[in-house]
């Protein structure tokens, strides 16, 4: 699903408008009926609930006297809190105002003196307070009256939609520069807006609602797609039903390089996660003098032992072991647990260059190129790198706060800059390609920054490369899976119990849910 600023938001808006001949005042019903759905779906029953709508003067307050009239209409004992005089209501929003007014219905000025204490009063009796106070026409910062309205209603423990985007959010950046509504539910119109998808506005968003409110579908599907919102209706379009004749072959032979005498487990985890996302073949390559214990335990994987270094890490010498396990590979995933030992080091950067087939790079191998980044731009094949934000930051020469402030930029560039995927983890994983696409990822809980959460990862992508996704799909899908996973998992094992195991425990169910239509 294509993610839109608000520009992109407003020339679809006004194309429907213009170009087709949709009245402005029809897509602001359509907007507020589609609010009304998701508060029956909260509610189930609207009839003698208390209602407090937060009404500003643009077209999102417009949306709010709809939702404030549908409502009435329901059965429900509506406020509407102005935050403007009714004279400054223009147009479509203009319209609905004295709608609500010819229905004999009061509305309270908060915009005056008392306006505080009229908050206060409402927030004392309403079941859901809505805010339609801002919406994409916001920018800068709220003042210090609205500031105080917007604490009074985060400190209290209704339930707040916000219609299309939490006001006092900034649509095109998910931050908030002042205070925000923190909303549990944001309704949005047509398509996500960007602020709405990557943190912080994700989580000031609460759950996000996508819309539709009758725009032509020509207008918000658009053939270039620079930024898209990943959804299983996407990921299953990607997945080839199996053919009924099929052999181990078809899906793939991924080659893992992992581990090392103290991170075993990594090694394991990342296996795991290749053999739970489907490949035909894998075969798990760590230094020779853990095989015996990584190959018990993981009878579906091949093993291989490699040169090793006194401390139990890979060594130099296991450089022509990995190129000839190379030739009956389809892909290489190198990283978890390989440790940052300077032999090590040396290995990857001298393996990188001399690779024929595509390569997934995490952890240790990541941090073996911290300084180094130019021999990510001298890889021969298609890769994908798997950083998390200190990984990145490590690669970038930044500081991690320099890399979570400009998370989507810096995704994007990396990948054009080095021509691979990249896949940037956190809250709201990014996924950048070298076309310049992004992806963002909405699946996944905090449960999942668990230690080996990211070599299962590795492992997933890994396979969905060996059956032959192309690597941005690797990358996207095996993100999506690899949350939808965590998100089953906390919900039945909790998020603080979830473990990295658990989420390749889940990923049958995950396939099963993101496959049956
Ligand atoms: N244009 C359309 O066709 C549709 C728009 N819709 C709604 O319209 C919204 C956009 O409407 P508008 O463009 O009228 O803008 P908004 O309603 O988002 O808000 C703009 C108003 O807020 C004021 N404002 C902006 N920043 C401010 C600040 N920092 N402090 C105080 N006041 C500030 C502006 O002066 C303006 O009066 C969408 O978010 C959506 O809710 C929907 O009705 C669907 C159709
Ligand atoms: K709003």
């Amino acid at each position: 699903m294509r993610i839109v600023t608000a520009a992109e938001m407003r020339d679809i808006d006004r194309q429907a408008i213009e170009d087709y001949g949709i009245p402005g005042v029809v897509l602001m019903e359509n907007a507020g009926l589609r609010v009304i759905e998701v508060i029956q779906n909260i509610l189930s029953e609207v009839k003698g609930k208390v209602f407090t709508i937060l009404v500003g003067k643009g077209n999102n307050g417009g949306d709010g006297l709809v939702i404030a009239r549908h409502l009435f209409n329901r059965g429900a004992l509506v406020k509407v809190l102005l935050m403007a005089e009714p004279e400054e209501f223009m147009n479509d929003a203009g319209v609905n105002l004295t709608i609500w007014k010819k229905m004999g219905q009061p509305v309270y000025q908060v915009n005056k003196e008392n306006g505080i204490n009229l908050v206060k009063v409402a927030l004392l009796n309403t079941d859901i307070f809505i805010d339609a106070l801002f919406g994409t026409g916001f920018h800068g910062m709220v003042n210090e009256k609205v500031a105080r309205i917007i604490e009074l209603i985060n400190a209290s423990s209704v339930t707040v939609i916000a219609v299309d985007i939490p006001s006092g959010l900034e649509a095109d950046t998910g931050r908030a520069p002042g205070p925000s509504i923190k909303a549990n539910h944001t309704v949005t119109f047509g398509l996500p807006k960007l602020g709405l998808v990557v943190e912080p506005g994700a989580s000031i968003a609460g759950e996000l609602h996508v819309v539709d409110i009758s725009l032509p579908k020509y207008l918000t599907e658009s053939k270039a797609i620079p930024r898209q919102l990943l959804t299983k209706q996407l990921i299953a379009s990607w997945f080839k039903p199996r053919r009924s004749v099929s052999h181990k072959g078809i899906y793939g032979h991924v080659l893992l390089v992992a581990g090392s005498r103290d991170m075993s487990g990594a090694a394991r985890m990342a296996a795991r996660g290749a053999l739970r996302a489907g490949a035909g073949l894998v075969t798990l390559a760590v230094p020779q003098s853990i095989q015996p214990l990584v190959a018990a335990g993981l009878e579906e994987a091949m093993t291989k032992g490699l040169a090793e270094t006194e401390e139990g890490t890979l060594s130099t010498e296991a450089l022509e072991q990995i190129l000839e396990a190379c030739q009956s590979a389809d892909v290489l995933a190198l990283g978890p647990g390989i440790t940052t030992h300077p032999e090590t080091i040396d290995l990857v950067r001298n393996l990188l260059p001399k690779l024929t087939i595509p390569v997934v790079l995490d952890a240790d191998a990541l941090n073996a190129l911290a300084g180094a980044s130019h021999l990510l731009e001298q890889l021969q094949t298609p890769a994908i790198i798997t950083p998390h934000p200190g990984e990145m930051s490590r690669l970038l020469g930044l500081t991690i706060d320099e890399v979570q402030e400009e998370r989507l930029y810096l995704t994007g560039t990396s990948a054009k800059d080095w021509n691979l995927v990249v896949l940037l983890k956190g809250a709201k994983t990014i996924i950048g390609t070298p076309e310049g696409e992004i992806y963002i990822n909405p699946t996944g809980n905090p449960g999942m920054a668990t230690g080996g959460s990211g070599d299962a990862l590795t492992g997933i992508i890994a396979s969905l490369v060996a059956q032959g996704f192309s690597p941005t799909q690797a990358a996207a899908a095996g993100a999506y899976l690899h949350g939808y996973a965590g998100d089953l998992a906390a919900q039945e094992l909790s998020e603080v119990s979830t473990l990295a195991s658990d989420l390749v425990r889940f990923l049958p169910a995950t396939m099963k849910a993101v496959l049956t239509k």
